[in-house]
């Protein structure tokens, strides 16, 4: 199923819960992500134009901008995966009779694999881009609103960690070693990453919750 984002969200929860391979864990958790960055940008839209705030205007403007075009990249990303996940399963179904066949089907599903395996990282450094965001956003955004700012970091964590588990179910089946250790690399970096700035943005909603 492609064009998820113009669908109503029935659809696209039927779409995700019925046997059809995509969306799978790698888009849905690209739009969960999307969803954890609104809030983001929501507190970012509730603490723009108050005067209250005006000494952060500049800053928070900026960030807010920052925030919406990482939701931009995450409806792309989310359609990505689709399509990469849809050519692993594509590649995994071709015949596999002969030796000749046998061959070509392994290499479909390795050019596949290399597809299903970037763009899951690719939308966990998008997402990291957005703790980062969160992160800034929990010291300056608006107060009454600042638990979401928390909702964001949770939900944006969450989703990084998700998405990275695609990756960690992908590398096996990949034969190019010098690929696969330099993905677990990066795996690894950047579920760190996502874990360091949901903390030290949850603390400071929680320090700022304090009054
Ligand atoms: N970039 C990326 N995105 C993903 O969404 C992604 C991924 N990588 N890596 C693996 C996981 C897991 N996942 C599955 C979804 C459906 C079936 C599925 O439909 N399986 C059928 C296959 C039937 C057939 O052979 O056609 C079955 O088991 O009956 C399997 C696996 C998506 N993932």
């Amino acid at each position: 199923m492609s064009g998820m984002f113009d669908c109503s969200f029935r659809k696209v929860l039927a779409a995700a819960a019925s046997d059809a391979p995509t969306p799978g864990g790698g888009s849905v958790s690209a739009l969960v992500g999307a969803l954890g960055v609104s809030m983001a940008a929501m507190v970012g839209n509730l603490t723009y134009g108050k005067s209250q705030y005006a000494a952060v205007a500049t800053e928070i403007k900026d960030i807010t901008g920052r925030a919406y075009f990482t939701m931009a990249r995450l409806e792309k990303l989310m359609e990505d995966d689709i399509a990469a996940f849809d050519s692993f399963m594509a590649a995994y179904r071709l015949p596999k009779g002969t030796t000749e066949e046998k061959d070509k089907r392994e290499e479909a599903l390795q050019k596949a694999l290399r597809g299903a395996t970037e763009t899951p990282l690719e939308i966990a450094v998008t997402l990291l881009e957005a703790l980062a965001i969160t992160a800034q956003l929990s010291r300056i955004g608006n107060k009454m609103a600042i638990s979401d700012a928390g909702v964001a970091a949770y939900v944006c964590e969450a989703a990084v960690h998700a998405v990275l588990l695609n990756v960690e179910i992908n590398l096996p089946m990949v034969s190019d070693a010098g690929f696969a250790s330099q993905a677990l690399e990066e795996k690894e970096r950047i579920a760190g990453e996502a874990r360091r700035l949901k903390e030290q943005a949850v603390a400071v909603v929680k320090e700022r919750m304090k009054g």
